[in-house]
């Protein structure tokens, strides 16, 4: 049996939306599985994991598939239905373009490609409903891994479980979650074709985690009130056809998480506020991609000139960057056999 499983990347929030909107992005991590019960070697849990880097990341990624976050994630599965290890002789080879900790995805893309994986070698026939709560164990908010898995532009969001449930991570997920804990609204949003994505990604790392400390655990009745309003438009502004410049770059402001990330990414507020549609033809809107350092801009053109307007901003704090040209990838998470 051999087969590739497909996943986009994505860029959570767009502003506003922190932690409930995202948008899977044409960046793909590829897992390309065999399965060969015939041959016998003696490989740890039956897998064997080879991983090519396309993202030029620094970083190193385990090949020890209890440790490999893609793998952990297919086994946490697995032994959720009485299954512990990978069928005999499985090899993953790991496809990755997606820049790690640069707040496009990366590892909510990995947890969505490891609930794949070990739903097709368990043959487990999950539904991808059922596969985002797996997600959402994992990955605890739902704006990156439903954008990952359903594809395109989507709202998501958690029902409250209790403490107790959450913490329960080893119990099989049908005793902790009889029922769906989290989704995307009826649909995805529509997306305007003409609006692309330019992802400006700095060549240093924010590891999410840290990025979240920074925030407060509480905010002002006004800041809320703020980022409702314009969360409510971005939708609709983003998937009016033809788009709308200065309704889009009012919708996409934000006062809960970005300020505060201006401590992690030196220039963030300047870039932010460098350009307008006003003052930059083809522009749209301006955030900050997850939880960064990736500058994501929205556009219909001049896409060049926007990107290489950002990248002499970071240029200026002697960070040096590369810049990427995405379009919303509408499938999401994909099996295909090889
Ligand atoms: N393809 C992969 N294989 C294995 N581990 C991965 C892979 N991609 C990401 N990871 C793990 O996820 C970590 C990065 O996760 P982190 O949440 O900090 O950033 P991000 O997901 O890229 O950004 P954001 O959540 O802001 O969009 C990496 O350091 C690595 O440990
Ligand atoms: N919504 C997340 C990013 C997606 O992992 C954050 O801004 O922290």
């Amino acid at each position: 049996m051999s087969f590739v499983i497909r996943t986009p990347c994505s860029s959570a929030n767009i502003g506003p939306g922190f932690d409930v909107i995202g948008l899977a992005l044409s960046l793909h991590l590829e897992l390309h599985v065999t399965i060969d019960p015939k041959s016998s070697s003696d490989l740890p849990l039956n897998c064997q994991i080879t991983y090519e880097d396309q993202s030029k990341s620094t970083e190193s990624i385990s090949l020890d598939p209890e440790v490999n976050l893609i793998t952990r994630v297919a086994l946490y599965v697995l032994r959720c239905h009485n299954q512990r290890a990978f069928p005999a002789e499985t090899k993953v080879h790991i496809i990755n373009p997606i820049p790690l900790g640069r707040g496009l995805g990366s590892s909510g893309t990995a947890v969505v490609a490891g609930v794949m994986l070990g739903n097709e070698v368990g043959r487990l026939g999950l539904s991808k409903e059922r596969l985002l709560d797996y997600c959402l164990m994992i990955e605890r908010h739902p704006d990156n891994v439903a954008a990952s898995l359903f594809g395109g532009f989507v709202g998501t969001y958690l029902n409250e479980l209790k403490p107790e449930d959450v913490a329960r991570i080893e119990i099989p997920l049908s005793e902790v979650l009889p029922a769906p804990a989290g989704g995307i609204d009826t649909g995805k949003f529509n997306w305007a074709k003409e609006i692309k994505a330019i992802a400006i990604i700095p060549d240093f790392v924010v590891p999410t985690a840290n990025a979240r400390d920074v925030l407060p655990k509480t905010y002002t009745r006004a800041d809320v009130v703020f980022n409702l309003q314009r969360a409510a438009l971005l939708p609709a502004a983003l998937g009016s056809s033809p788009p709308d410049p200065d309704m889009i770059f009012l919708a996409m402001q934000d006062k809960v998480h970005q300020p505060y990330r201006k401590t992690l990414i030196p220039g963030l507020t300047e870039i932010l506020q460098s350009m307008t549609p006003a003052t930059q033809p083809g522009l749209l809107g301006i955030c900050l991609s997850g939880a960064g350092p990736t500058i994501l801009a929205l556009a219909t053109d001049r896409f060049t000139e926007i990107a290489d307007r950002i990248i002499a901003r970071f240029a200026s704090n002697n960070i040096s960057c590369q810049w990427k040209l995405l379009e919303p990838a509408q499938s999401g998470a994909t099996v295909t056999p090889n």
